[in-house]
């Protein structure tokens, strides 16, 4: 089985991002979304990507943006996987015909089946929980309301940290996680130790799924 990827989102400060890729981050999160203390500008956006190395890859974080605001990110940073976060549609998602994630804002009730196959394009589907504000609200949701299987790869995120992070990638198996408040001191400010020790979990969730205990 291979491992699993991880992704930190929210990042504003260049000392963050070389944190993240020394903790061993597969790829980093820029928030595009005005109103998110987590908020960066596409010029700021550029800085903090040019500190990365190959092979980790940048997502650009997206809530309900008109398309002029996307075509200037891709515009500056076409190296950027997309990642909608707010009520997008699938056609909405499919028009820059390339990769992008899903967020599902998970809740009771939420019919999460039917979104996968509504977004069967998506590279995967985001778990989130449901919170104020469309994310980053470092909420964990009921991962019991999951389906026994998911159509389509799924990243595990909502509320995550080196304290439960290996639970949820042991019972969720998902292709990759997500982490923001997790591994902050503040909101948009990373913590080098919470990141590498989420990083260390994650890894050791993998190693634990690998060799289990013997019955
Ligand atoms: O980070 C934000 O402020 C934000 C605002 C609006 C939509 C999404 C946002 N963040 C999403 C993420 O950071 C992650 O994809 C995910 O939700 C994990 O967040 P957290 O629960 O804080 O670990």
């Amino acid at each position: 089985m291979s491992r699993t990827r991880i992704k930190i989102c929210g990042l504003t400060r260049e000392a963050d991002v070389d944190a993240a890729v020394e903790a061993g981050a597969d790829a980093i999160g820029l928030v595009f979304y005005a109103p998110s203390p987590r908020a960066v500008t596409v010029a700021r956006a550029a800085e903090l990507v040019r500190r990365l190395p190959p092979f980790v890859t940048p997502v650009g974080l997206f809530v309900n943006a008109d398309e002029a605001t996307i075509d200037a990110a891709l515009q500056a940073l076409p190296q950027l996987l997309l990642q909608f976060h707010g009520d997008e549609t699938p056609e909405q998602c499919a028009r820059w015909a390339r990769p992008y994630l899903r967020a599902a804002r998970m809740a009771e009730g939420f019919d999460l089946l039917d979104f996968a196959h509504r977004f069967s394009s998506a590279q995967a589907v985001l778990l989130d929980a449901f919170v104020d504000g469309y994310g980053g609200g470092g909420k964990v949701f009921d991962w019991s309301l999951l389906p026994p299987s998911v159509p389509s790869p799924v990243v595990l995120s909502g509320g995550l940290s080196a304290a439960n992070v290996i639970d949820g990638v042991r019972k969720v198996r998902p292709c990759a996680v997500d982490v923001s408040s997790g591994v902050e001191v503040a909101k948009g400010l990373k913590d080098a130790d919470k990141m590498r020790q989420f990083c260390d979990a994650v890894r050791e969730a993998d190693r634990l799924i690998a060799a289990p205990a013997r019955a």
